[in-house]
């Protein structure tokens, strides 16, 4: 894949929501989630998905893993997403990988470390079955955990080294598109941003990253390419440097606007030196 060729290409993709009735109302419109959203994701890149809480942002998510109904052309990695069934094959799902807010309700406790990561790999038979257990340390020191926390529990993990082993058990399968969903929300500032710095390590040439989230200082730091959603559909796009330096948008003037000022020391320099 050349870089200038999109690895995901959304176009026109809408997701409505059925209303339950109310009295009165024989036929209610469904709600709109997601409305005509058009967006691409470069491979290399870590395009960003801003937005208050409600706008869509999560639900775009899920439509490209092929969880929720939708309209419009969604393509990843040449697949036509809209023509998977649901739930969608194992072969797509190897390809896109997901990491969320709460590692706490993703990871199941009673597991230990070695099985979380290592289950991917028994999930995706075909993929890396030789020497699973090297392969899951090299995950694991990849995110910058050593064999030593294999045989913990999440219960004795930290917030941030949590997500760095839901990120281990996302990235073990080599996805073409890592979707972090407010993925480093929950972590101290200075948790985030060292996790931030690791994901820039973790993206390869053929792969991407799409980061929902809030907080317009960080994506600002971690994203290359930005995308503001408001009330389902997207209102601008562009460099992060664009849309948080010198956006246009009203709305997005509002969410830059409520950035704090002082940005505490540890989200400054993000991006390794180029
Ligand atoms: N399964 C569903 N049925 C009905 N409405 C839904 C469903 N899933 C989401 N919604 C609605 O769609 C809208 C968008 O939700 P979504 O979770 O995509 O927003 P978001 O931007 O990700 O918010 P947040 O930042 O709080 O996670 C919300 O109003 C939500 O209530």
């Amino acid at each position: 894949m050349n870089a200038s060729e999109p690895l995901g290409l959304i176009e026109d993709l809408t997701v409505q929501f059925p209303r339950r009735r109310s009295i009165g109302d024989i036929r209610p419109k469904p709600f709109i989630a997601v409305d005509h959203a058009s967006l691409d994701i470069r491979p290399g890149e870590i395009t960003g998905l801003v937005g208050e809480s409600g706008s869509g942002k999560s639900t775009l998510a899920r439509a490209l893993l092929r969880l929720v109904p939708f309209t419009g052309r969604v393509m990843i990695s040449g697949t036509d997403v809209g023509a998977l069934p649901t739930p969608a094959p194992l072969t797509y799902r190897r390809t896109v990988q997901t990491v969320f807010q709460d590692p706490l309700q993703a990871l199941n406790p009673r597991h230990k470390v070695a099985e979380l990561v290592g289950e991917p790999l028994a999930i995706h038979a075909n993929f890396g079955t030789r020497n699973r257990q090297d392969r899951v340390v090299a995950t694991l020191e990849s995110v910058g955990l050593d064999a030593s926390f294999l045989h913990r529990t999440t219960r004795e993990l930290s917030g941030g080294q949590r997500q760095r082993v839901a990120i281990a058990r996302a990235i073990i399968v080599e996805p073409s598109l890592l979707i972090l969903d407010e993925a480093l929300s929950a972590l101290d500032v200075t948790t985030a941003a060292s996790v931030a710095r690791l994901l820039y390590g973790l993206l390869r040439p053929d792969s991407a990253m799409l980061f929902i989230g809030h907080d317009l200082a960080m994506v600002r730091q971690l994203c290359d390419r930005v995308h503001v959603m408001r009330e389902g559909q997207i209102v601008e796009s562009g460099t992060a440097d664009e849309v948080c330096g010198t956006p246009r948008h009203a709305y997005t003037q509002l969410l830059v606007a409520s950035i704090p000022r002082l940005l505490p020391k540890e989200t400054h320099e993000l991006r390794p030196a180029t």
